[in-house]
């Protein structure tokens, strides 16, 4: 199981010492979808070039052109992009067909879709590398979260990992972990804290505990 650290409300300094507290302690850095709005590619560059051995993901929530946004995700170093889960078939396979040329992988975030079951089945047919339920910092703000989403999409997915984000915190990891997903996405509960590192380390200790059977 890999811990991802997503960055949202930083700028590209700001990100850059984040990462430094904690860089040990995470597998993946996301540069969010706010901070590529503000900084451009230039953020998954700077990221990447400052923590060669962190993956990169940025987080475009790509809904069209998707091969050429992968395209230029890739150039700027990404090792991971996403995509929206409600977008066209063609541009869920123009966004795989894309990442396989350029030796990277496709998160695809089904943020906003309903029937959650169907819509992993598809996308896992379609070879994409993750499937990530989430839930935004819109529906977050009125008490959802993605725990029973998970349980969904694990019961259909056969090929792809397993992802989750969205308000994960400390004191609720231990029921993201009993359902196993593959990658735990997580930013404000590391990102807020007044101790990033000592978060981030007890994180990373609960995804490692062995789960109990039974
Ligand atoms: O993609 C996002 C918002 O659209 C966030 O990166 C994701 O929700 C994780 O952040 P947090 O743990 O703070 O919710």
């Amino acid at each position: 199981m890999e811990l991802q650290l997503a960055l949202d409300l930083v700028n590209i300094p700001e990100a850059i010492e984040l990462v430094k507290e904690v860089e040990d302690h995470i597998d993946i850095v996301e540069i969010g979808t706010p901070v590529v709005i503000n900084e451009g590619l230039r953020a998954v560059k700077e990221v990447k070039a400052a923590f060669p051995n962190l993956k990169v993901l940025a987080d475009l929530k790509i809904m069209d052109a998707a091969g050429y946004e992968v395209m230029k995700a890739s150039e700027a170093g990404a090792d991971i992009v996403t995509i929206l889960a409600v977008a066209e078939d063609e541009s869920i396979k123009g966004a795989v067909a894309e990442a396989r040329k350029q030796g990277k992988k496709i998160l695809v975030d089904m943020i906003a879709v309903k029937d959650l079951a169907g819509r992993a089945q598809e996308l896992d047919e379609m070879g994409v590398d993750y499937i990530c339920v989430h839930t935004g910092y819109d529906l977050q703000a009125v008490g959802k979260n993605s725990f029973e989403d998970l349980q969904t999409i694990k019961s259909v997915v056969k090929n792809a990992k397993t992802a989750i984000a969205g308000g994960i915190k400390l004191d609720t990891l231990a029921e993201v972990v009993a359902a196993q997903p593959d990658l735990v996405i997580v930013g404000g509960g590391i990102t807020s804290q007044a101790d990033k590192k000592a978060a981030a380390v007890a994180m990373q200790q609960m995804m490692k505990q062995p789960v109990a059977q039974g």
